[in-house]
Order: C-alpha cells, then structure tokens, then sequence
C-alpha cells in the first residue's frame, strides 16, 4: 500500500487530510482528501462522499464550501476523492468537459480512455476499502452527495449501490446525461455509440429501479448551466412514475458556484445526518 499523509490541518476541532496513493485500478498515482471529526465520545462514526464537478480537484469543496463546521458538529466524516485519473501518461482532452478533471464517475470502454477512466469502481471498492481503513470506529454506514457532474456521480454510485448508500444529495446535478451537451460528449466518447450501454451510467435510467435511497436535490434558478446540462423534467418524471422519494427544490437566486453549495450546505447535512442514524 503506497498510501501516503501529505497534509493535515486541524480544522474545527477535527482533522482535514490529504493523501496520494498508487491506484492499481486507474494504474496512476491520485491525491484525495479526507475530514475526520474529532470524536472526543468515541462514538461510531457514519461517512458522507462528496463527488465535485467539471474541472475540480478535492481542493473545491475542502477550500471553498466551510462543510469542516458541518462534518464536526454533526459528527460525521467525510471523504473527497479527486475528478478523474491524472498524470502526464493518462489520457486527456483540451476541453475543460472531457479528459483529465471530467471522469463523469463511470468506468469507460472506449479507447484511449479505458485504460485509467475507471472512476466508478475506483470510488465503489479501492478507496472505499482506503476510507474504511482510515476512519477510527467507523460506524458502516454511508451516503453521497455532490455537485453537477459530481452530483450526478453520486447518484449513479448511490443508486448502484442502494443496499450500501442511505441517502443521495445533489447541488445542481446533471441528471439526464444521455440527453444534454455534457453527457452526450462524455458519454460516446467514454462508452462508445451504443446508447443501451449509456443507461447503466444514467440517474434518470437506474431511477427506474425500486428501492433507490431518498434523494433530496437542490437547484438554482440562476445557474447558469441551467436548464441546458441540468434539467430535471425526465429524472422526476421517472422517478415519481416509479415512486421514487426524491425532494427537488428550487432555490431562487442561486447560480452554480460554491456560495451556493455553501448556502445549502447545512440542510444537506441534516438530510444525511437523519439517514446515517
Ligand atoms: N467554465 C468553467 C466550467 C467549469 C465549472 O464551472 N465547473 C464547476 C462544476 S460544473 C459541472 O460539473 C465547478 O465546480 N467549478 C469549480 C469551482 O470551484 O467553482 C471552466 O471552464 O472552468
């Protein structure tokens, strides 16, 4: 195990990490980041993912959300892994949607990207083996949230998983992506031109399955990726035909960016926090 410390800041009583490793799955070296809560009680301690979107690294959400408050006070930890494989060997693409930093959290079947692109599983099984080996008296239970194309991923990992994950949130995530700009590119590019292969990657596919965890989504009127990457009109459709409990609330104002995420971030907590007892 090349698992390696490389950052630890004392942050609202508990511990903010960031580690690189050697991932055999994505053959690359990644970096990620973990908050742990101080556990003064020696409780069990639940784990919330946060998945970020295009372009990010786990420096985002560790810099610019505040989420360090929320994790100590309700006592969970919480693990942000990086966007994509990365390195000068991995396959990559000038635009800012595609490539290194635009993963989509799926395993990809298409050349040159199925090499590294292995983000799902990555996610799903090598660092989770990691999380659960770095958090002291982990409690086993679990939930994702995310942003955008990372609220998407969460969905997807979260629903894939329903028996593992209690809850699934979402900022203003991608929720059709076999329909829109964004998923159109990154899927054919990733997965290949069979739409049928699409639907195992697609929220508003999987939602289709009974017993999905709750979902609770939060969306800006003011995003600017909205409605064109983001719109929600076939995700609820499915979702209510199949009588799937999601909240999807729209929050005025608001545009895509971290003030907003960091606005909403508590009530996502308490969401969670209801679901990881
Ligand atoms: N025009 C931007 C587009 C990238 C961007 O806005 N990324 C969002 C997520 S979008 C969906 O996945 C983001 O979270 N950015 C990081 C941030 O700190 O705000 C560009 O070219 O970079």
């Amino acid at each position: 195990m090349s698992l390696k410390l490389i950052e630890k800041r004392r942050s609202f009583g508990g511990e903010q990490c960031k580690y690189t490793h050697y991932s055999e799955l994505l053959q690359c070296e990644m970096t990620f980041s973990i908050y742990l809560p101080s556990n003064k009680e020696k409780k069990p301690i639940p784990l919330i993912w946060w998945l970020s979107g295009l372009t990010c690294t786990d420096d985002n959400f560790s810099q610019k959300s505040g989420f360090q408050r929320l994790a100590e006070e309700y006592q969970v930890a919480v693990m942000i892994p990086d966007t994509s494989p990365r390195g000068e060997h991995v396959a990559d693409d000038e635009a800012y949607d595609l490539g290194q930093g635009a993963g989509f959290y799926l395993n990809a079947t298409q050349e040159p990207w199925a090499k590294h692109y292995k983000m799902y599983s990555y996610i799903a099984e090598e660092l989770s083996a990691i999380a659960k080996s770095l958090i002291p008296h982990f409690s086993g239970k679990e939930s994702m949230m995310g942003h955008s194309m990372g609220g998407h991923g969460a969905l997807v990992v979260g629903m894939k998983n329903k028996e593992r994950f209690r809850a699934i949130s979402a900022f203003a995530p991608i929720l059709s992506p076999s329909k829109i700009p964004w998923g159109l590119k990154a899927f054919s590019t990733y997965l290949g031109d069979d739409k049928e292969a699409w639907k195992a990657w697609d929220a508003s596919e999987l939602i289709k399955e009974a017993g999905m965890p709750p979902i609770l989504i939060t969306q800006g009127t003011e995003d600017e990726f909205y409605p064109k990457h983001l719109d929600e009109t076939y995700f609820l459709k499915n979702a209510q035909e199949n009588n799937a409990v999601v909240q999807y609330e729209k929050a005025e104002g608001y545009d895509h960016s971290y003030f907003f995420i960091a606005t909403f971030l508590e009530e996502h907590f308490a969401f969670h926090k209801n679901h990881l007892r």
